[in-house]
């Protein structure tokens, strides 16, 4: 987003003081329809930061990182290599964090990975995978066994390697021109790059609107070496993602991110006007619903019997979570709401619906999560 859009000084006179953060009357209202009390952004200035050490960065490099940082780290004992630390703490000038062995991400965020409890050898969807790509492979760590597209969630259809690939010309028109996968490299072909500038120049926007998706990682051992591109890149139909879909689904989806206080903090600098149209627009909230319904259709559909599916999001609203999880369980019998283990000795509350779990500021000192977890039976 750019900064430059607008300045503290272009704030309207609308805005009313709630708590620590100036909020401005449009998102009050917002706050107000979904039942929602802006008292909830008065611990604005008090939710530390939390950072996780990347899994292998042992904990004895605790202390070089606290003296790197200046502060103490806080071991979050309910959430394996995460520490808190004060909020007003920056860390991407840091080494650590420049070498990869820190990285920021709300416990909250963390807490709907841990609830998906990825066992080794799990295939594993993440459908809404944020688009910096970077990022993301510094922030999960992904291994050999990785594969990241980049695609629309509501169309994805590819199924994990290990399933029975089937002829796909004639299913799928795909022209098998022999081309196989070999070694990833971070290094983009030139034709690549034609594309990728082509869509920039086009204002494209994240994700692609096809359904074609783009394959734009995969670790050495993600079973792609050397198979054929057309094998791969194969749309399932239906009934193969019954049998041999993923084990584990995450759909962290698409929300207004009313629940994520630095996101709403980051209004002040960009300009309080710019939140009517990037989060509170009727239409674009009335989008959303659509999509996260559209979104957890699509990652149950790709989900195997037995594997379990969490849906997330760090909207604070009932629309958003409740009303999408009720949505869907009345149209897809085979899915159930499994509690999550462990989740007792979390600091969260339950959502409206038994099973589900909601993370706030005042609860948690995190950030806002909805968390639910469905199993798929088989029907
Ligand atoms: C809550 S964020 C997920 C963040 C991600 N799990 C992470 O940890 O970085 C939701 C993401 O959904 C992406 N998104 C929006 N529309 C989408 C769609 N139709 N299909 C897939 N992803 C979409 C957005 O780009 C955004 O990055």
């Amino acid at each position: 987003m750019d900064p430059s859009e607008s300045s503290p000084s272009d704030r309207k006179e609308e805005e009313q003081p709630a708590a620590s953060l100036p909020l401005p009357a449009a998102f009050l209202e917002f706050l107000g329809d979904n039942g929602l009390d802006p008292m909830l952004y008065s611990a604005s200035d008090t939710i530390p930061r939390y950072i996780r050490l990347k899994p292998g960065v042992e904990s004895r490099m605790v202390s070089e990182i606290e003296s790197e940082l200046k502060c103490e780290l806080w071991k979050v004992p309910w959430l394996p290599n995460f520490y808190a630390i004060p909020p007003e703490v920056q860390i991407a000038g840091s080494k650590a964090y420049q070498q990869g062995k820190i990285y920021g991400i709300d416990a909250a965020s963390g807490a709907a990975i841990l609830a998906l409890d990825v066992q080794p050898g799990d295939h594993v969807l993440d459908l809404c995978a944020a688009p910096a790509c970077r990022t993301m492979l510094q922030k999960y760590s992904l291994g050999d066994r990785s594969r990241l597209f980049v695609a629309n969630g509501t169309f994805f259809s590819i199924l994990p390697s290990n399933s029975s690939l089937g002829s796909i010309e004639e299913s799928t028109g795909i022209k098998d021109n022999g081309s196989i996968f070999s070694e990833w490299t971070s290094k983009r072909s030139w034709k690549e790059r034609q594309k990728s500038k082509k869509a920039k120049a086009a204002g494209s926007p994240h994700p692609p609107s096809t359904s074609e998706p783009e394959l734009i990682y995969y670790g050495k051992d993600s079973g792609l070496v050397g198979v054929r591109k057309c094998d791969v890149l194969c749309p399932s139909a239906d009934v193969d993602a019954c049998t041999s879909g993923y084990d584990k689904v995450l759909v962290d989806a698409e929300c207004t991110h009313d629940g994520s206080i630095k996101h709403i903090q980051k209004f002040e600098f960009w300009g309080w006007e710019t939140m009517d149209r990037r989060v509170l627009d009727a239409q674009r909230i009335d989008n959303l619903l659509h999509l996260q319904l559209r979104l957890l259709i699509n990652g149950f559909r790709l989900l195997k019997t037995g594997g379990s599916l969490v849906y997330s999001t760090c909207s604070l609203t009932v629309a958003q979570n409740e009303d999408v999880i009720r949505q869907f369980l009345l149209k897809y019998p085979s899915a159930e709401l499994q509690s999550v283990d462990g989740a007792d000795s979390w600091p969260c509350r339950s959502g409206s619906i038994q099973k589900t779990l909601r993370f706030d500021p005042g609860t948690s000192q995190t950030s806002g999560l909805f968390v639910a977890k469905l199993i798929k039976l088989p029907s």
